[in-house]
């Protein structure tokens, strides 16, 4: 028997790691025992409606409060034994923010590196490369109190950035904010995890939120995992593909509906839903029977499942939230 010639792979410890965490309030289960494994370097979305135990998770994680039950591991260390270590490797930044509306973002800033025993220099440093970084540079000698939704949220995030943790839990980091905003913190998170290497668990209600920024995303409904995955995955996970024809009028709309017995047919808009895996072998077919009977379409659209359809799928219920805001 020869040696092994390659060296072994050495697989990095994950960031978060948590096995059965349980939490009650009074007789109510608000998590019911949640399985998690968190690379480190990666973005983890937590994707749940409201009330489905996202800040619970978070809070438990941050040592915030304690579970009931279950284990987690954050940053290499026990989250009940070793909590001041977990808490020296990580950034809280959501609905129970530090910002104190009273002080400049500057003071703010310089605050916080002064809570965290950052050296009064380099906290200076710090503080004025953060408001630079976040374009705040211009409005940092102003009171908080007269910040916008963004401005606060990129202070309340610059805050915890002051500290240099390698974890950042950052809970609906987004909402309430106009979607131009929403863009400007998505690209801030995004460079936090290219340009600095952080691990980032966020929660957020917006399944375009977690489909824009989340490596690996895990479905929380009503305390429980019901599905993890890429994107991607959660999306294979379901059907729900169809193909959406588009008639001129009522007439050729009805003379297709006839040849496609399970479709959908919307008088109002004037369109056949027919549901399809969305393959090229299924398109011919539907094209072949319009073909056939001599039914003209105005237009054809393929539409593949997204995380709405997942989620939807999952829960057996939709996000009225979701659709509000993005409807915006
Ligand atoms: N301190 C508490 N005492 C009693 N019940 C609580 C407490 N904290 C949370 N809960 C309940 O636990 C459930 C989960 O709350 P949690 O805040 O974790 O949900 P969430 O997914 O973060 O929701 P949201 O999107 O609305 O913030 C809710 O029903 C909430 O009312």
């Amino acid at each position: 028997m020869t040696a092994p010639t390659t060296a072994p792979i050495l697989t990095a410890p994950p960031a978060i790691s948590a096995l059965g965490l349980r939490k009650s309030y009074g007789d109510k289960v608000v998590l019911d025992g949640i399985d998690l494994t968190i690379p480190e370097g990666s973005i983890f979305a937590l994707l749940g409606p409201n009330g489905a135990g996202k800040t619970t998770t978070v809070q438990i994680l941050s040592t915030l409060i304690a579970a009931d039950g279950g284990q987690a591991q954050v940053a290499g260390r026990d989250l009940t034994r070793e909590a001041d270590g977990v808490r020296a490797a990580i950034g809280v930044t959501g609905q129970f923010a530090a910002v104190d509306n009273l002080l400049t973002a500057e003071e703010n800033l310089l605050l916080m590196a002064d809570l965290q025993h950052v050296p009064r220099a380099e906290g200076r440093r710090r503080a004025a490369e953060l408001l630079r970084r976040f374009e705040l540079t211009e409005a940092a000698r102003k009171p908080v109190v007269t910040f916008s939704g963004g401005m606060r949220r990129k202070l309340d995030l610059a805050m915890t950035l002051v500290g240099d943790p390698r974890i950042i839990f950052l809970d609906e980091p987004t909402t309430g904010l106009d979607p131009r905003s929403r863009r400007t913190m998505w690209e801030i998170i995004r460079d936090l995890v290219v340009a600095d290497g952080v691990t980032i668990f966020l929660t957020t209600q917006y399944l375009d939120e977690a489909d824009q920024l989340a490596d690996r995303i895990a479905v929380l409904d009503r305390g429980r995992l019901v599905a993890e995955g890429t994107a991607d995955e959660l999306k294979r996970l379901i059907p729900g593909g169809h193909i959406r024809l588009q008639f001129a009028d009522l007439t050729e709309l009805d003379a297709a509906a006839r040849h496609f017995g399970a479709a959908a047919r919307d008088p109002e808009e004037l369109t056949l839903r027919i549901p399809s895996d969305g393959s090229i072998p299924t398109l011919r077919a539907v094209l072949d029977v319009l073909d056939d009977a001599a039914v003209r379409a105005e237009s054809l659209t393929v539409h593949t499942p997204d995380l709405d359809d997942v989620f939807l799928t999952l829960t057996g219920h939709g996000t009225p939230d979701t659709t509000t805001e993005m409807a915006r």
